[in-house]
C-alpha cells in the first residue's frame, strides 16, 4: 500500500508536475500566440508597405518611361539639327575654299590694277603739265578774246553812236517793212489740209487729179517774187513783176525800195521787238511815240502788234508794255516813281469805239480835247496800269470786243483803225524831276485800194473805205507837212482831216517819235497792193521830222 501510496504520491506529483508543465506550455503557447498575432500583424504591416512600395516603384518606372521618351525624341530632334548643322558647316567649308580661290583671284587683280594705276597716275602727271600748259594758253587767249571783245563793244558804240547821228540827221521816223509767211491757208485747199497735217514739203499723189502736185512748187508759184539783196543791213527789198506788153512780149520790171528795216518771212517777233525795244525805253525817258502798222487786210498788221497766244508769238503790245514795266522797275532805285495809265479805242468811219467801254456796242460820243496835261478822250475808260499782266487781259477783251463787232458788221476789225495808248507820268522823289511820255501803239485798217476792197455796189462798204482810205491819207498828209515844216517853220499841218491824226495830234509832231510798220503779203497775188503800199511807205520814210524832244520839267519849272 505504501508502495501504492508512494506510488499515487509519485504520480500524483508527476501530475502535478505535468500540470504545471502543461500550465507553463500552456503560457508558453500563449505567448506564442500572442507572437504569432504580432508576427501577422507585422507580416501584415509589410505586406502593405511592400504593395505601396510596389505602386510607388511602378509609377516610378512609368514616369522613368515617359521621361526616357522624352529624352529619345528631344535626342532624335538634336539628332537633326546636328545633321543640319553639319550639312551648314560643310556647306561652309565648301565656300571659304570658293572664297579663298576669290580671294586669290582678287589679290592677284588688284596687284594688276595696283601696276595699272601706278601707269595711269604717271600718265595723269603727264596730262597735268600738259593741262596746266593748255590752261595758261587758255588764259592768254581769253585775255586776248576779252580785248578783242572790248574792241568790238568800243567799235560798237562809235557804230551805234554814228547811227544815232544818222537818225538825228535823218529825223525822227522810221520804216520798218515785215513781210509775212506764206500761210496753209493761202494755198488751194487740198493742199493747205495736207500743209496743215504735215507742216513741210510734201508730195501729194491725189487719185481725182492727173499730176502729182508739189506743194513746195504751189507755194514757190503762190509767192511774189521778192528778193532780199542787203544780207548785210538788210534794209532792202526788191520785188519782180512780168508782164504781158501790147505785142504779147513778157515784159519784167524790177522795184527797189529801201527802208530802216526789212524782216523776210522767216523773221520772228522777238526780231521785230528787238528793232522797236529803244522806242518803248524813251517813252519811260519821257517822249511821245506812236508806232503804226500799216498794210494791206490780212498782211500781218494785227499779227505784229497784238501776236498770238505763245511767248514767242507775243505781239509789239504785249512785248513793249513788259519792256516799260521792266523799264521803270529799273528807274525806281534812282528815285523815279511812274504811274501808268491806259485806253484802248477803235476808230471806225471816223468815229471812236471804245473797245475798253461796257456793253458790246459803244453809242457814246466821245470827243478829242488836246490839254496841256496831253490828249484826252471824253468818256472813255482810262485803266490805271498795275502789271503787264493786267494789260494781256484789257488786250483781250478788247479783241473780244471787236470780234463781236467784226462778225456782226462785216470783218469790221480789218475796216477800223485800233489805237492802244500807254501814258507814264513819271516823279524823281529826289530830284523832283517829272517827266510824261505815251506809248501809242496802232493797228491801221487795211489799206487795199477801193477796187480790191470788195466794195462794189455795197454803200456802207464804199463808205468805209472811203473813210479809211481818207484818214490813211491824211495820215500821209500829216507826215509830208512834218517833213516840209522841218524847212518851213510855219507849215499848217493837217491834223483835223481826220479823226486818227487828230487823235494822235501831241505823238505826231516833230517832238515824237513814229515807227511805221509796214506789212507786207508775200502772195504774187497781192503784188499789186504790196506795190502801193511800198510807195506809201517810201514817202513816209523820205520825210523828215524833227529831232525828238524829251518832256522833262525840272522841280523848277
Ligand atoms: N509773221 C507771221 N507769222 C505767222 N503768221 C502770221 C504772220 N503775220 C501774219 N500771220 C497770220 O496771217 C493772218 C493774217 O494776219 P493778220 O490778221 O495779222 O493781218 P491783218 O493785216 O491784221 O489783217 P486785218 O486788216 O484783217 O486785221 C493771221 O492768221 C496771222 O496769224
Amino acid at each position: 500500500m505504501e508502495s501504492e501510496r508512494a506510488k499515487v504520491a509519485e504520480l500524483q506529483q508527476n501530475h502535478m508536475a505535468l500540470s504545471s508543465e502543461l500550465a507553463a506550455a500552456k503560457s508558453q503557447e500563449m505567448s506564442q500566440r500572442r507572437e504569432l498575432v504580432n508576427a501577422s500583424d507585422e507580416i501584415e504591416n509589410l505586406k502593405k508597405k511592400h504593395a505601396r512600395e510596389v505602386t510607388d516603384l511602378e509609377m516610378d518606372a512609368r514616369k522613368k518611361d515617359r521621361e526616357m521618351r522624352d529624352l529619345k525624341e528631344d535626342l532624335r530632334l538634336v539628332q537633326s539639327d546636328l545633321d543640319r548643322e553639319r550639312e551648314t558647316v560643310s556647306q561652309l567649308k565648301a565656300t571659304i575654299t570658293h572664297q579663298s580661290t576669290a580671294h586669290l583671284t582678287l589679290t592677284t587683280q588688284n596687284s594688276s590694277l595696283q601696276a595699272q594705276l601706278t601707269a595711269l597716275q604717271s600718265a595723269i602727271d603727264v596730262s597735268s603739265s600738259s593741262v596746266s600748259q593748255l590752261r595758261l594758253d587758255l588764259e592768254s587767249s581769253q585775255r586776248r578774246i576779252a580785248d578783242l571783245e572790248a574792241e568790238v563793244r568800243e567799235s560798237e558804240t562809235v557804230r551805234r553812236k554814228l547811227h544815232n547821228m544818222v537818225q538825228e540827221l535823218k529825223g525822227n521816223i522810221r520804216v520798218f517793212c515785215r513781210v509775212r509767211p506764206i500761210l496753209p491757208s493761202d494755198l488751194p485747199s487740198d493742199i493747205h489740209s495736207s500743209l496743215e497735217s504735215t507742216s513741210s514739203l510734201v508730195m501729194l499723189s491725189n487719185s481725182s487729179s492727173p499730176n502729182p502736185v508739189d506743194a513746195e512748187t504751189m507755194r514757190a508759184e503762190a509767192m511774189a517774187q521778192m528778193t532780199f539783196p542787203d544780207k548785210r543791213d538788210h534794209k532792202e527789198i526788191v520785188l519782180l513783176s512780168s508782164s504781158e506788153s501790147a505785142t504779147g512780149q513778157e515784159r519784167k520790171e524790177t522795184y527797189n525800195f529801201a527802208f530802216d528795216r526789212v524782216f523776210e518771212p522767216h523773221s520772228s517777233q522777238m526780231d521785230v521787238f528787238e528793232e522797236i525795244s529803244h522806242l518803248a525805253q524813251s517813252c519811260v525817258d519821257g517822249y511821245n511815240v506812236c508806232i503804226f502798222a500799216y498794210g494791206q487786210t490780212g498782211s500781218g498788221k494785227s499779227f505784229t502788234m497784238e501776236g498770238g497766244p505763245t511767248e514767242d508769238t507775243l505781239g509789239m503790245i504785249p512785248r513793249a508794255v513788259n519792256q516799260v514795266f521792266n523799264a521803270t522797275d529799273d528807274l525806281k532805285n534812282k528815285g523815279w516813281e511812274y504811274k501808268m495809265e491806259g485806253q484802248f479805242l477803235e476808230i471806225y468811219n471816223e468815229t471812236i469805239n471804245d473797245l475798253l467801254g461796257k456793253g458790246e456796242f459803244d453809242k457814246k460820243k466821245h470827243e478829242i480835247k488836246h490839254e496841256k496835261s496831253g490828249t484826252r478822250v471824253t468818256d472813255v475808260v482810262v485803266v490805271p496800269l498795275k502789271s503787264p499782266s493786267q494789260v494781256r487781259s484789257l488786250l483781250s477783251i478788247a479783241q473780244s470786243r471787236r470780234t463781236v463787232a467784226a462778225t456782226l458788221m462785216n470783218e469790221r476789225s480789218s475796216r477800223s483803225h485800233s489805237v492802244f495808248t500807254l501814258r507814264i507820268s513819271g516823279t524823281n522823289v529826289q530830284t523832283g524831276e517829272t517827266c510824261d511820255g505815251s506809248l501809242n501803239l496802232v493797228d491801221l485798217a487795211g489799206s487795199e485800194r477801193l477796187a480790191n476792197s470788195g466794195a462794189g455796189s455795197d454803200k456802207d462798204r464804199l463808205r468805209e473805205t472811203q473813210n479809211i482810205n481818207r484818214s490813211l491819207s491824211a495820215l500821209g498828209d500829216v507826215i509830208a507837212a512834218l517833213g516840209e515844216k522841218g524847212e518851213k517853220a510855219d507849215k499848217h499841218i493837217p491834223y483835223r482831216n481826220s479823226k486818227l491824226t487828230y487823235l494822235l495830234q501831241n505823238s505826231l509832231s516833230g517832238n515824237s517819235k513814229t515807227l511805221m510798220v509796214l506789212n507786207l503779203s508775200p502772195l504774187a497775188a497781192h503784188l499789186g497792193e504790196s506795190l502801193c503800199s511800198l510807195r506809201f511807205a517810201t514817202k513816209v520814210n523820205n520825210t523828215t521830222i524833227g529831232t525828238a524832244k524829251k518832256q522833262a520839267r525840272t522841280a523848277s519849272s
